[in-house]
C-alpha cells in the first residue's frame, strides 16, 4: 500500500529478459535500508525487491506487469518515480494507492497557468474507469487532485514543487503514463456496473 507521494528518483541500471519476465536492476538513495521481499512503486507499478547488491536492487515484471504498463518503453540509464510501502505511523498526504496500475494514458496537452502547470491526459474509457472533478487519481505514483474530468480525459494541475521531484518535469506531449484511478470509484463503478 502507497500514499503516490513520490520519496525519490531511482535509475534503471539493468534490464534483462528471462522468458516472458523482465529483471531491472534500480540504483536508488534508499537501497541500504530496503529488505528483500519489500514492495518498492516504480512509476506506480508495485513491484517485490527480490535481491540487493550494494546500491541497486533487483525487481522482476511478469508478462500481465509488462502488458498493463509503460514498462515495456524503459530503457537503461531512466529515472523512475519511487515510493516504499506506507508506514502506518505516516501522515496520509497523497490518497490510498495500491500499487496496481489500471492501464496507462498518454499525455496530450501542456500549459503554464498561474504558477503551475496543466498537464491534460487522454485513456482508453472502454475499460470503465472513470475520473471525477476534484477526485484523486495517481500519475506514474504520483497522487494528484482532478482538475478537469472528461469522459477519457483529465487534467492535473502540478505546483513547482511536484514538478521539480517527479517525472512530470520530463513529459511532453504524447509521452505514456501509467494511471491508478481511486480505489474507492473503482469499487463503486463495479456495483452500478459500469466495469
Ligand atoms: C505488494 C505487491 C507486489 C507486487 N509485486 C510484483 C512483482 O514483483 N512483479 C510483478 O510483475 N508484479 C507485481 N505486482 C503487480 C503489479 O504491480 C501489477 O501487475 C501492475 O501494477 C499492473 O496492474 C505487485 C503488486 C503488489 C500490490
Ligand atoms: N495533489 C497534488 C499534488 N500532490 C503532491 C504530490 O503528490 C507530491 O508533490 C509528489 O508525489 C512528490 O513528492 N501535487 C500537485 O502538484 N498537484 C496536485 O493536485
Amino acid at each position: 500500500m502507497f500514499t503516490g507521494i513520490v520519496e525519490s528518483f531511482g535509475k534503471i541500471v539493468k534490464m534483462s529478459a528471462e522468458q516472458g519476465n523482465l529483471h531491472l536492476w534500480i540504483k536508488s538513495a534508499f537501497t541500504s535500508e530496503l529488505k528483500v521481499d519489500q514492495s518498492v512503486a516504480h512509476n506506480g507499478v508495485c513491484l517485490t525487491v527480490v535481491a540487493i547488491e550494494g546500491d541497486m536492487y533487483k525487481v522482476t515484471a511478469i508478462a500481465e506487469t509488462i502488458e498493463k504498463t509503460t514498462i515495456g518503453n524503459w530503457e537503461v540509464g531512466q529515472e523512475v518515480n519511487l515510493e516504499r510501502g506506507m508506514l502506518l505511523t505516516e501522515r496520509l498526504d497523497g490518497h490510498i494507492v495500491q500499487g496496481h496500475v489500471d492501464q496507462t494514458a498518454v499525455c496530450t496537452n501542456i500549459q503554464s497557468q498561474n504558477g503551475s502547470t496543466v498537464f491534460t491526459f487522454e485513456y482508453d474509457a472502454s475499460k470503465g474507469n472513470v475520473t471525477i472533478e476534484k477526485g484523486s487519481i495517481t500519475v506514474d505514483g504520483t497522487s494528484l487532485t482532478v482538475v478537469n474530468s472528461g469522459k477519457n480525459t483529465f487534467s492535473v494541475a502540478i505546483i513547482p514543487y511536484t514538478l521539480e521531484n517527479t517525472l512530470f518535469k520530463t513529459y511532453q506531449t504524447g509521452t505514456r503514463v501509467n494511471l491508478e484511478f481511486d480505489v474507492i470509484g473503482k469499487y463503486v463503478a463495479r456495483l452500478i456496473g459500469k466495469n
